[in-house]
């Protein structure tokens, strides 16, 4: 069963076009992860396939249901049914300030799914417990670590049981020190079958924990293929250069 089916993407921004014909496909309960330079576009095909930003041409299916075909949109009702299934968590983590890390999880149930403060407290207790940070559910975000904050807003988007999750650089805006325990998590949800693309810079955690890695150039998917593939036997040396740099 395929997550994701993109034929033939473009993407432009007015007359820049970011994404030129890209066509990707991902299995369920596979992990994916993106890397290549600043500017290539792996942020933007991220956010086309969360529904973030609208695509210009093309095709995308989510787990088989048609968002876009040849770039025209099926309706809100069913985009809304189709993004259900996915949730997108990014660098910036974008909790709410005012509230306390349990009421950044609580919240958004009860405003988006309508369920009551108890349920979604039940629910927020055992997604806060589960990226080890129960102790912490009274804290703002002002008061969390980077990295408590990137738990919090993983454990936020888990909240819609949903099947797949897009990581935009999850690491990216963290001190060192904080990395591993953000990875950590990532790496329980690989371990519960769930879906993964994930935009990355973190190489060695791309080699270990992906099923494939995707490099992006220019707006195009110049290189798909294993761990093994694309760090020790790229022959595109574009590629090659961009791996070597990072390493
Ligand atoms: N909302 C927007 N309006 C106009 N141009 C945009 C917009 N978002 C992105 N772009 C442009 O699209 C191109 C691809 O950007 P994108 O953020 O997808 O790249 P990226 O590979 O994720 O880069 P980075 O690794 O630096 O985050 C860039 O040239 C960027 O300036």
């Amino acid at each position: 069963m395929l997550a994701i089916k993109i034929n033939n993407l473009i993407k432009k921004f007015d007359d820049n076009t970011v994404l030129k014909d890209i066509s990707l496909e991902v299995e369920n309960g596979k992990i994916v992860s993106i890397i290549g330079p600043s500017g290539s576009g792996k942020s933007t095909l991220l956010r086309c396939i969360a529904n973030l930003e609208k695509i210009t041409a093309g095709d995308i299916e989510i787990y088989g249901h048609p968002l876009v075909i040849k770039g025209k949109y099926v309706s809100h009702k069913k985009q809304r049914e189709l993004t259900n299934d996915m949730n997108m968590v990014f660098q910036s983590f974008n909790l709410f300030p005012h509230y306390s890390a349990l009421d950044n999880i609580v919240r958004p149930q009860m405003l988006v799914e309508g369920k009551t403060r108890e349920n979604a407290v039940e629910v927020a207790v055992k997604l806060l417990e589960r990226v080890n940070l129960y102790h912490r559910k009274d804290a703002y975000p002002s008061q969390l670590s980077g990295g408590e904050s990137q738990r919090v807003a993983i454990a936020r988007s888990l909240a819609r049981s949903p099947k797949m999750i897009l990581f935009d650089e999850p690491t990216s805006a963290l001190d060192p020190e904080m990395v591993t325990e953000v990875l950590e998590v990532i790496r329980g949800l690989k371990d519960e079958g769930m879906t993964l693309v994930i935009v990355t810079h973190e190489m060695n955690f791309a080699r270990e924990i992906s099923d494939r890695v995707i490099f992006m150039a220019d707006g195009k998917i110049v290189e798909d293929g294993t761990p093994q593939e694309l760090f020790e036997n790229t022959k595109n040396k574009r590629a090659a250069d961009f791996i070597k740099k990072i390493l």
